[in-house]
C-alpha cells in the first residue's frame, strides 16, 4: 500500500516538474537535495515526510500535494532536555533585507555571500522575481546572485509576496532613482502595533519624493530637481528609515549629511555593502552619516552580511531556561554586550573561547562564549531597551524567558512597541508568572515552574520566539501553532536545536 502510494505520488511529482520545464537537477537545486535523492522521490524510492512535500508542492507550484503547504506549520515539542554542543549564529534577518534591497542600486550582479535562507529574504526574493529581477542561489551554498534587469517591471510586482513584508518600504529609496512615478503595495509584516511610514518618507522628502498612501498603495512621485539642499535630520533614529534615507544618497551625485542616523549593525553592514558598490561613507558606527553618492554603480560585487545579534541573543536565552553548556560561535560582540552584561549582573556565567576575530565582512567582531549553567537572579533596575549603541529592541522580549527562569521579580518596559509586551503574557500559559502593568510594561516573578502546553504563535516574531524558548524549558510536550513568523526571521531553528540535543518536530494539519 504504502511503495504504491509513494510511486503515485512521485509520478505526480515527475510530471509536474516536467510540466514546469525543470531538470531533476534543478528541482533538486529548489528543494536544496541531490538529483539523485529527486530520482528517487520520482520512482517512488523514497519516503516523503509532509514537510518535504510542502516544500517539492512549494517549488513545483502544484496541486499535487497542496493541501500539505497551505496549512500552516506547527512545531511540536519534547521539552525539559538539556541542550549541549556548538552551534553557529547565523547571518541576520535585518542585514539581508537591507542588502537586497541595496542590490537594486547596482545594474551590474550583486552577490551576497552566506545570506539567511529565511521566509522574510523568500517575501523579497519573490518580489524581486516578479518585477524582472534575477535572483539565483547558487549551487550548494547560501549565496545569492541578483542581476537587476535594464528595466523594473513594477507593474507585475507579486503584491501578495509584497503585503507580507515591512521590506517594501525600502523600496522607496532605490525606486526614486528610477521612476518619476510609482506606487506600491502597503508594508506588512509582524503586528506590532502602529509603525508609522512618516519618518520614511520625511527622509526621502529631501530627494523629491513625495507620497500618497490611499486605497492600500503608496503612490509616489518623484521630482528630480529637488536635491538635500540641508543635512536631513531624522526626528527618530529608525534602522530602516536611515537606510532608505542611505539608498537615496547612494546615487546622488553629490554630498547627504544625515543626522540621528541609526549607527545599528543592519545600517553598518548596508554602509559597508554601499562602500563596495563606491559609494564613500564617513562616521559608519555613528549617528552622523556623511555619503559621497555616485552617479551610477554598474560593477559585479559580492558582500557578505554578518551575523545576527538577535540570533545570539535568542541561542543564550535557550541556553539559560535549558540549563545547558553549549557553545555559541560567532557572536557580534558589539552588540551583544549590553545584554551580556546585564545577564553577568544576574549571576550568569560564560567562557570566552579563544580570541576575537572578524567576520566575512571584514568589520564585525565575533566572538565563541560556552554559557554555563547555574542560578539567575532578577536584575534590581527595569530593563530596558535602547536605539543603538542600547540594549536592542528586539532582544528585550528574551529577557521575559530568562526572568521568568530568575529568582525574583524583573520589570521590563518595551516603550517602543506598542504590542510586543503584551504577546508576552502567553507565556503564562507554560506556568511563567507574567504581569501587564500596562500596554508597554510587565513584570515577571519567578523562577518558574514550567508545564508544557499547547499555544499559537503570537503574530511576532521574538515573542513567538519566546515561546518556543519557554517550551524547551518545560518537561513534557508542548505544541506551537502557526509558526510562520519565525520562519521569517530564523534559519530551520528547529534543526539547528535539535542538533544541540532539543526535540522539535515540524507538523501540518491535514
Ligand atoms: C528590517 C529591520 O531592520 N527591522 C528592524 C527595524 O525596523 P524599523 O526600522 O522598520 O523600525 P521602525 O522604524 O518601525 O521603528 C520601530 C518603532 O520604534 C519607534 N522608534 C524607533 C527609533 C527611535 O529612535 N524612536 C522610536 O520611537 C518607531 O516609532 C516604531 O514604532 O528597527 C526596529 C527597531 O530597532 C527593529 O525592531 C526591527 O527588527
Ligand atoms: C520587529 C522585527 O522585524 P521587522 O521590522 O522585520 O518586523 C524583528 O526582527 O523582531
Amino acid at each position: 500500500m504504502t511503495d504504491d502510494y509513494l510511486s503515485r505520488v512521485g509520478t505526480l511529482i515527475r510530471d509536474a516538474r516536467r510540466h514546469k520545464k525543470l531538470t531533476q537537477s534543478e528541482l533538486a537545486e529548489a528543494l536544496q537535495t541531490s538529483q539523485s535523492a529527486v530520482a528517487r522521490i520520482e520512482q517512488g524510492k523514497q519516503n516523503l515526510s509532509l514537510e518535504t512535500l510542502a516544500r517539492i508542492s512549494e517549488a513545483l507550484d502544484t496541486e499535487v500535494v497542496a493541501v500539505a503547504s497551505s496549512t500552516p506549520l506547527n512545531l511540536r515539542i519534547k521539552g525539559g532536555r538539556k541542550l549541549s554542543g556548538e552551534i553557529d549564529v547565523r547571518t541576520s534577518k535585518n542585514a539581508a533585507v537591507a542588502c537586497l534591497c541595496a542590490a537594486l542600486l547596482n545594474k551590474g550582479k550583486t552577490t551576497l555571500r552566506n545570506l539567511a535562507r529565511i521566509e522574510e529574504v523568500n517575501r523579497i526574493t519573490e518580489v524581486l522575481a516578479s518585477i524582472g529581477v534575477k535572483t539565483r542561489w547558487l549551487p550548494d551554498s547560501s549565496d545569492l546572485e541578483i542581476t537587476p534587469p535594464a528595466v523594473l517591471d513594477l507593474d507585475a510586482m507579486d503584491e501578495t509576496a509584497a503585503r507580507r513584508t515591512r521590506t517594501i518600504l525600502m523600496f522607496l529609496g532605490p525606486l526614486l532613482h528610477q521612476f518619476g512615478e510609482f506606487q506600491l503595495p502597503n508594508a506588512g509584516g509582524c503586528d506590532l502595533g502602529s509603525r508609522t511610514v512618516e519618518p520614511h518618507l520625511f527622509a526621502l522628502r529631501a530627494f523629491g519624493l513625495d507620497v500618497v498612501a490611499s486605497h492600500g498603495y503608496y503612490h509616489a512621485k518623484v521630482d528630480s530637481s529637488v536635491r538635500p539642499s540641508k543635512p536631513i535630520i531624522l526626528t527618530e533614529r529608525g534602522d530602516t528609515v536611515t537606510e532608505n534615507a542611505l539608498f537615496a544618497a547612494a546615487l546622488y551625485d553629490g554630498e547627504t549629511v544625515i543626522h540621528n542616523a541609526s549607527p545599528n549593525y543592519m545600517v553598518q553592514d548596508l554602509c559597508f555593502m554601499l562602500e563596495k558598490f563606491g559609494v564613500r561613507i564617513d562616521g559608519v558606527g555613528t549617528t552622523t552619516l556623511r555619503v559621497h553618492g555616485v552617479q551610477e554603480i554598474n560593477k559585479d560585487v559580492e558582500y557578505h552580511p554578518s551575523e545576527d545579534p538577535i540570533e545570539a541573543m535568542t541561542l543564550v536565552a535557550a541556553a539559560v531556561v535549558t540549563e545547558s553548556e553549549i557553545t555559541i560561535r560567532r557572536v557580534p560582540i558589539e552588540f551583544m554586550e549590553i545584554e551580556l552584561t546585564l545577564l553577568e549582573g544576574m549571576g550568569m556565567k560564560y567562557d570566552i573561547e579563544g580570541d576575537e576575530y572578524v567576520s566575512a565582512n571584514g568589520k564585525t567582531r565575533l566572538i565563541d562564549i560556552t554559557t554555563k549553567p547555574g542560578p539567575l537572579k532578577a536584575p534590581k533596575d527595569k530593563i530596558h531597551p535602547m536605539p543603538f549603541p542600547g540594549l536592542n529592541i528586539d532582544n528585550l522580549p528574551f529577557f521575559a524567558v530568562i526572568a521568568a527562569y530568575a529568582q525574583g521579580t524583573t520589570t521590563l518596559h518595551d516603550w517602543v512597541y506598542e504590542n510586543r509586551a503584551i504577546y508576552l503574557t502567553e507565556l503564562n500559559a507554560l506556568g511563567a508568572r507574567v504581569q501587564l502593568m500596562d500596554p508597554h510594561r510587565v513584570m515577571i516573578q519567578g523562577p518558574t515552574k514550567w508545564r508544557a502546553a499547547e499555544v499559537m504563535s503570537p503574530p511576532a516574531l521574538r515573542p513567538a520566539v519566546v515561546i518556543l524558548l519557554g517550551m524547551l524549558a518545560a518537561p513534557g510536550v508542548s505544541v506551537l501553532r502557526n509558526i510562520y513568523v519565525i520562519d521569517r526571521g530564523y534559519e530551520e531553528l528547529d534543526t539547528r536545536l535539535n542538533k544541540l540535543g532539543a526535540d522539535i518536530q515540524t507538523f501540518r494539519d491535514i
